[in-house]
């Protein structure tokens, strides 16, 4: 490990370096939302997969379009949803919308746009006149006109949302090429924890990074192996961090004792546990002491400082980081939005602060939100993005443009 403080953005270059990219395996479409491709998606079939009539009307030949107005054509065929292709015969053909369209069809008239005479079922049956003119192609949806058979569809490091299943339902793809879930174990430190459910005790706090931890990286897409309190004693941290590795976590986060404090013993424990330290203390806030090392059994350990925004963040940042990678999901892409106050700021220190945006008449502003020091939550919860203040800058004059990170980074 080196001695020098890092940046912020030399750590997220070392996470990526390090996380390993996770085995792939095959699963159902149906439930792989929120997992993520290892393979491009390539269309099998065209969509739509035949001609087909955009609007519930009545399908016509070469021959009725030029026709004058107002002559009637007689009706001789329906075609419904479902039917396989039928033929024209001469006449029009009442189609629904999503009926095939009959060979030699050219045009389809919705039915609000002629005039009926006669009906189906009666003597003489039914005929239509048209009141103006239509034109060569009006109201068909072309075979492949959406997607063409052959097309890459969807990259290789997609995560799947509801919109993307929409679609490999519509081409018949029943499974998908994914890479497995992330696993992640949650340890927390403290002998100062209480249970969210127990009663307060004098000194004591309950463990909220804890549940916050665990729902934050089951949105991230991961799977929470294990979650255990931790008390202040190195051994039950070595073990702790042992039993995650047994329940074959890819990940372990653990919250508190990296700092300077005489209970602040992970440092000590990861050495004795032969882990490399890739990094422990960088040039940002919140998270200054977070660390960063490699267990000898390839598990990532993420020791993140005790107060919950500097946990946030470095889960937010770092781990959702290490999660993309191992999924072969691209490094992520902040929006940005305009300042809307001007700061100073300690130069060459990143700042990661919570942050309400405003959609302003089409522009994108971020206003920082008062009170910013990481033991408070209230802010955090106000909060719609983290926004980055960059280490080049020691002032920042309204106007500034800033990279913003939703809050979560469930994405
Ligand atoms: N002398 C120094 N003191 C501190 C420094 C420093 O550089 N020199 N750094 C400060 C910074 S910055 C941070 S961040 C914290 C990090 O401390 P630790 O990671 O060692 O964390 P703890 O001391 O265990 O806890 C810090 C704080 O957070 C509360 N906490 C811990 N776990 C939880 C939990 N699961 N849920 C809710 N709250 C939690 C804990 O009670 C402490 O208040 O160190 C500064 N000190
Ligand atoms: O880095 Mo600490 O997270 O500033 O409070």
């Amino acid at each position: 490990m080196e001695n020098r403080v890092i940046s912020f953005r030399e750590a997220l270059a070392a996470v990526r370096a390090h996380a390993p990219m996770l085995p792939v395996e095959t699963v159902a479409a149906a439930q792989a939302l929120g997992r993520v491709l290892a393979e491009d998606v390539v269309a099998p079939e065209d969509l739509p997969g035949f001609d087909n009539a955009a609007m519930d009307g009545f399908a016509l030949g070469p021959a009725h379009l030029a026709f004058p107005p107002d002559t009637p054509i007689p009706v001789s065929r329906r075609q419904f949803a479902g039917d396989g292709h039928g033929v024209m015969d001469g006449g029009a053909c009442q189609i629904m919308t999503g009926a095939r369209l009959p060979l030699g069809a050219v045009a389809v008239v919705p039915i609000e746009r002629v005039q009926l005479d006669g009906a189906w079922d009666a003597p003489g049956g039914l005929r239509i006149r048209l009141a103006e003119t239509v034109a060569p192609d009006a109201n068909i949806r072309r075979a492949g006109q959406d997607v063409q058979a052959g097309q890459a569809v969807l990259v290789a490091g997609t995560r799947l949302a509801p919109k993307h299943l929409l679609l490999l339902a519509a081409l018949g793809i029943g499974v998908v090429v994914v890479r497995a879930v992330p696993k992640a174990a949650v340890l927390c430190t403290g002998s100062e924890l209480l249970a969210e459910h127990e009663a307060p005790r004098d000194g004591h706090i309950r463990n909220a990074n804890g549940p916050y931890l665990c729902a934050a990286l089951a949105a991230m897409g991961a799977e929470v192996v294990l979650y255990r309190a931790v008390p202040d004693a190195l051994e039950a941290y070595t073990d702790a961090v042992r039993a995650a590795e047994a329940a074959g976590a890819h990940v372990i986060v653990s919250t508190g004792a990296v700092s300077m404090g005489v209970h602040d013993f992970v440092p000590a424990a990861l050495q004795s546990m032969r882990a490399e330290t890739v990094f422990h203390k960088l040039a940002m806030r919140p998270g200054k002491p977070t660390l960063f090392a490699l267990l000898p059994s390839g598990a990532l350990l993420f020791g993140l400082p005790g107060n919950p925004m500097s946990s946030a963040c470095g889960l937010r940042f770092f781990v959702q980081t290490a999660l993309r990678a191992m999924q072969g999901r691209p490094p992520e892409r902040p929006r940005h939005a305009v300042l809307m106050q001007a700061l100073d700021k300690k130069p060459d220190w990143t700042l990661l602060q919570r942050a309400a945006l405003a959609d302003d008449d089409g522009v994108l502003r971020v206003q920082l939100l008062p009170d910013q020091e990481s033991f408070r939550i209230q802010p955090f919860v106000q909060a719609d993005v983290w926004a980055l203040l960059p280490p080049d800058a020691a002032h920042l004059p309204t106007g500034s443009v800033l990279a913003v990170y939703p809050i979560d980074g469930a994405d």
